[in-house]
């Protein structure tokens, strides 16, 4: 089976990482195509990879082919790529917010699945969201499954309106934590702390409260009451985080995201 990864940012490479040690590709490199002559001149330099910079040259025989390419940018790419597809080749998207629909009639493909993937995919703990179009069969689906899985866990959902939701939850969510982390940091070091001691604070936390909370079968708020004390510290800052309504304030922007999602669909 030959995959073609189209795009090598962020995403595309990421999975060009994961996928490039699946059993499913020990016959063939994977192939990855970038518009960028100094990422393609890097890539070339590793041989875990086949490196193009011309699409003539590796997308007609490739039987999956990934799309990691900004939302943006697919409209020209898509018209690149259509004269060059035939019927029987899946195409699987990373993006936001482009819909099936999009993909089938811009590229005159029947065969799309669209996922929702996130960064953490960069360490093996991705989580990625996916869907189908009906043109593609349960091997298929089987198959691009374990290619997405080289890069953590994946879930299957049966509507394009749960990758738009998933995008406001796992897609932009590693970005909320950072964001948290980034407040925390900032009140560390306000407090006096240096930047080393800061840090090592800040990721202990998170790390520990996540192990926490993946070791049990306990709800994160059932875990905040185990830390609070009865007018104890926790409990001062828990109080002003409700006074604030911090827990409306992120549920907003996690709809901020899906919304935002939903909204490059018909961008289209
Ligand atoms: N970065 C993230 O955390 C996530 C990104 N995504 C989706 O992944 C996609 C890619 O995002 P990033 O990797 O962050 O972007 P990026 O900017 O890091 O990478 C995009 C790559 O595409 C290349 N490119 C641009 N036009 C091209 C063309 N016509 N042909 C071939 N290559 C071309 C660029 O040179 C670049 O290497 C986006 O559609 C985004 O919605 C989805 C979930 C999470
Ligand atoms: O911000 C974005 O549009 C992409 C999709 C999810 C994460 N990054």
């Amino acid at each position: 089976m030959k995959v073609l990864v189209i795009g090598a940012g962020n995403m595309g490479f990421t999975y060009a990482e994961g996928m490039a040690s699946c059993p499913l590709l020990s016959k063939h490199k994977l192939r990855i195509y970038d518009t960028d002559p100094k990422k393609i001149e890097t890539l070339s330099q590793d041989d875990r990879f086949e490196v193009y910079h011309n699409l003539e040259d590796c997308l007609p025989k490739s039987d999956v082919v990934f799309v990691a390419v900004k939302p943006y940018h697919s409209e020209a790419l898509f018209e690149q790529m259509k004269p060059m597809l035939n019927k029987e080749q899946v195409i699987v998207s990373l993006m936001a917010g482009v819909t099936i629909d999009t993909i089938q009639q811009k590229l005159n493909a029947k065969k799309v699945i669209r996922t929702m993937p996130n960064l953490p995919a960069q360490v093996g703990k991705g989580v990625t969201s996916y869907t189908e179009s009906e043109d593609v069969s349960k091997v298929e689906l089987i198959l691009v499954r374990n290619l997405l899985d080289t890069t953590g866990t994946s879930i299957h959902v049966d509507t394009e309106t749960f990758i738009d939701a998933s995008t406001g939850i796992s897609g932009s969510g590693p970005a909320y934590v950072f964001y948290f982390m980034q407040s925390m940091l900032e009140a560390a070091l306000k407090m006096g702390f240096s930047d080393y001691d800061s840090k090592v604070l800040v990721s202990n936390t998170f790390e520990g409260a996540i192990e926490l909370f993946n070791q049990s079968n306990i709800s994160p708020e059932r875990w905040i009451n185990k830390v609070a004390s009865k007018g104890g510290t926790t409990q001062a800052a828990i109080d002003s985080m409700e006074d604030n309504n911090i827990k409306e304030l992120i549920q907003e922007a996690a709809y901020a995201a899906f919304d935002r999602a939903v909204e490059l669909g018909k961008d289209k």
